[in-house]
């Protein structure tokens, strides 16, 4: 079928909306109707070239919410009608790495996600003949795409798709690294580096688990009325102070935080982060995701001395059995995702999303390719930028 995709020609160029062909679903798969999809940081980090697995041409995105089309040979657990949240991180129960039941880093598929194909090692976008790859397996920035069963969760019909994709990387990811990954308890010190939709996720986990001091710490001082907003207590900006920022914290709690969330993808503020934790149990969660060639450091001595560096990928979510229970969570009313929101746009707008999130204006930008059904007919949260 043809279909309208934003194209990732190459590294560094604005995305180009371009008919494009789409096969459809082989064996093991499903056709989905994207509804709306947002912008992650994690798109503009692949579109800038530095991601080791950034393959071009590649149709981007991951973050979104759509409706089963059609569906392939031998699938049973979905229908069509249903609504879905595509999966970066899928769930494949026969896994051995989900059946260890210590991750979700399913691995089932990950090879040829990496390699910008589906698992038979093919592609169903192609341009004139031409292939495009695939992005971490769901390219949600066209409106139709191709995705294995257990890449899809079945989400909810009560969800509004208008604002449904926040649910596929950045809710799940910040709240699911404070539940899963950290653990946060009751009464506890938390520090969150970078105040972007991951770590505005972060400080709204944090505060459910009942966290009774957080911290947020980002270069862009217009985040922090918002992080204030969903949870943190004091916001500060490393510009405003001479000394490393881990200094200031260690100094401002009286020896360290339980518990640090990089949200940056900064392998410097990884280091403060872990610095600023607590001796003897301080735990700092990396989440940000840093650029090809990039390393860590710090004086082991920091570890000796108790502290602990982890990483967390999608929150440790398990995407096909607890991402539908997050969603619920959303509609029962435990948490908003509309402060996230704060963009609303169509598909040719596009690029305007990745100039918003770049410049620091925008928290999630959502796209939608129907804006007649869900851009002008909601009253949505954020703006909805004039075409
Ligand atoms: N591990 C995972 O599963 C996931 C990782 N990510 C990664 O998480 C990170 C955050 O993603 P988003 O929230 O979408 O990004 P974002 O771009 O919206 O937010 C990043 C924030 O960091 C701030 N910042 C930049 N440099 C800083 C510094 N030196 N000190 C303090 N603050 C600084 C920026 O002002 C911005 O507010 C990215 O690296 C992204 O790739 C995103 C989703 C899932
Ligand atoms: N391709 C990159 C790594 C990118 C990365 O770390 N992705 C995260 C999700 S980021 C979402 O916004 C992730 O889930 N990683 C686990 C995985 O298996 O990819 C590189 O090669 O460095
Ligand atoms: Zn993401
Ligand atoms: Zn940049």
């Amino acid at each position: 079928m043809k279909i309208r995709a934003a194209v990732a020609w190459e590294a560094n160029r604005p995305l180009e909306i371009e008919e494009i062909d789409l096969d459809g679903p082989k064996e093991g798969e499903v056709l989905i109707r994207i509804v709306t999809t947002s912008l992650c940081h994690t798109d503009m980090f692949t579109l800038s070239g530095a991601d080791p697995e950034g393959l071009f041409p590649a149709v981007l995105g991951h973050e979104a919410v759509g409706i089963v089309e059609e569906l392939g040979a031998g699938v049973t657990s979905l229908k069509p009608g249903d609504h879905v949240i595509p999966l970066y991180t899928p769930e494949d129960p026969n896994c051995p790495y989900i059946k260890s039941g210590k991750t979700n880093l399913c691995q089932t598929i990950r090879k040829t996600q990496g390699a910008g194909v589906m698992p038979d090692g093919t592609s169903r976008f192609s341009y004139k003949g031409k292939k495009i790859h695939h992005y971490m397996g769901t390219s949600t920035f066209a409106e139709y795409t191709v995705l294995p069963e257990i890449a899809v969760a079945k989400i909810s019909k009560e969800a509004p798709l208008a604002k449904a994709s926040v649910m596929g990387c950045a809710i799940p990811t910040g709240m699911g690294a404070v539940r899963n990954t950290a653990k946060v308890e009751p009464g506890a010190t938390v520090a969150v580096f970078g105040l972007g939709a991951v770590g505005m996720a972060v400080i709204q986990g944090a505060k459910m688990q009942g966290a009774l001091r957080i911290i947020g710490i980002d270069t862009n001082p217009n985040k922090f009325a918002l992080a204030q907003q969903l949870g943190a207590h004091e916001c500060i900006s490393p510009s405003d102070f001479s000394q490393p920022i881990q200094d200031v914290i260690v100094e401002m709690t009286d020896g360290g935080v339980d518990y640090s969330f990089e949200c940056i993808g900064n392998v410097n503020v990884m280091r403060s982060a872990l610095e600023c934790c607590h001796k003897g149990w301080g735990e700092c969660t990396v989440i940000g995701v840093a650029g090809a060639g990039e390393e860590i450091a710090t004086r082991p001595f920091q570890l000796v001395t108790g502290r602990v560096w982890r990483g967390s990928a999608f929150g440790g979510v398990l995407g096909r059995s607890q991402l539908p229970g997050m969603v619920d969570e959303w509609l029962r009313g435990d948490f908003d995702v509309d402060p996230y929101i704060t963009h609303n746009m169509t598909h040719e707008q596009i690029n305007t999303a990745f100039d918003l999130l770049h410049a620091g204006k925008s928290i999630r930008s959502v796209i939608h390719f129907q804006p007649n059904e869900t851009m002008l007919t909601n009253s949505l949260p954020g703006v909805i930028v004039p075409a």
